[in-house]
């Protein structure tokens, strides 16, 4: 069973703790990311998962095998986690094959699973080579290969794809993604980057003040975010201050209607909430004959190819970013007239009562 769990966790370096109280739960076979803003404690998180930091209170259990709680400390060599640093960390002396056998038993080594994890990340017959001979992306295989050989029941990464170009990570996630399911092993991944995050776990963690601040899926974590400091972390957003009434709620890009419990009809609407209506900039929708919505003006275009963002100046002076997929539906100087499809979300503002409410036009 590789069921990994953490709870409580409290670790760091000097009197304030880094961790402050973490709890996270990854099934067997998951792939988790990790994600949250520089120095917020991940690289850490994973140092005391890997037994590598200690921590001062809490638990972190593979299984039912407890690794680390006050009194407990599994070395690292017999928690059965391998760990893929940030930038592979090759034995530069070292061959492929040496490299990738260098934490197995002769016997296993005899038995070809050197052979058998470079086919899984695609390096088949890459074993006589040097890392010098490599990649950057071929480095990283093979520091997986290397992590997945002993049969780990738990994989580490450290942003590992972060020293690669952008065509080469999309690549490499992929075939990562692929590797980390045929071996079985539960996978925990470190990252700053959004995109990576939500394109390649099953399971995403946001990390902020040593806590996770919402645990869910890439699609709950980006459709029905925690708070506003999540929606705001966890891709692009429009927002605006509103006061929900009346079951809806006046926005710069026009009146939404308020359709969730805790807002419309619950008695609550004629009590003002202030708060910040959030919509995706995929939701905006632009109409160039100027008749659907509300008169804007086009200040930019974006182009990145597979789409694009178009920046938009309301006759308020709001600033609103709209992600368009297809051919552009305007340029630079246009006139157009901008509404929001499908669902928006309130977020009551800190001092109000915390009920999240969704929008949606009306
Ligand atoms: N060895 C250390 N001694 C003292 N403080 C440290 C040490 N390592 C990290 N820290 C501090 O602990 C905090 C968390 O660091 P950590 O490396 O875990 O963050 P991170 O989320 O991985 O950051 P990044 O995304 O930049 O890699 C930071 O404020 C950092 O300065």
């Amino acid at each position: 069973m590789s069921r990994l769990t953490v709870e409580g966790l409290v670790a760091g370096y000097g009197p304030q703790p880094v961790l402050r109280g973490l709890d996270l739960a990854v099934p067997q076979g998951a792939l988790a990311a990790v994600l949250g803003p520089s120095g917020c404690g991940k690289t850490t998180l994973l140092r005391v998962l890997a037994g590598l930091h200690p921590l001062r209170e809490g638990r972190v259990a593979l299984g039912d095998r407890v690794l680390s709680a006050p009194g407990v400390h599994v070395p690292p060599e017999r928690r059965g986690i391998g760990l893929v640093p940030q930038e592979g960390a090759l034995f530069p002396h070292l061959s492929v094959a040496a490299n990738v056998g260098f934490g197995l038993s002769r016997a296993q080594r005899r038995e070809g699973r050197v052979e058998e994890v470079l086919e899984l990340v695609g390096l088949a017959g890459y074993g006589k080579r040097m890392p010098a001979q490599l990649s950057g992306g071929q480095q990283q295989r093979v520091a997986l290969a290397r992590a997945l050989a002993p049969r780990p029941g738990v994989v580490l990464m450290d942003e590992p794809f972060s020293s690669l170009d952008a065509a080469l990570r999309a690549e490499l996630r992929t075939d990562v993604r692929a590797a980390l399911r045929a071996s079985g092993a539960t996978a925990l991944l470190v990252t700053h980057d959004q995109e990576e995050a939500l394109g390649m776990a099953d399971l995403v963690a946001v990390l902020r003040d040593g806590v996770v601040a919402q645990l869910g899926t890439p699609q709950q974590v980006y459709l029905e975010p925690a708070d506003l400091d999540v929606a705001l972390f966890v891709g692009e957003a429009v927002v605006f201050d509103g006061r929900p009434g009346h079951g809806a709620v006046d926005t710069p890009l026009g009146r939404l209607t308020v359709t969730a419990e805790g807002v419309a009809g619950s008695g609550e609407t004629e009590r003002s909430r202030r708060g910040t209506v959030l919509v995706r900039p995929e939701q905006v929708r632009i109409d160039r004959t100027g008749r659907e919505g509300v008169a804007a003006m086009v200040t930019d275009v974006l182009f990145h190819g597979h789409d694009a963002t178009v920046l938009l100046r309301l006759g308020d002076g709001h600033h609103v970013r709209c992600r368009v997929q297809g051919p552009l539906p305007a340029s630079r100087g246009d006139a157009v007239s901008v509404s929001v499809s499908g669902t928006a979300r309130f977020f009551p503002a800190a001092d109000q009562p915390v009920t999240n409410a969704i929008a949606s036009p009306s």
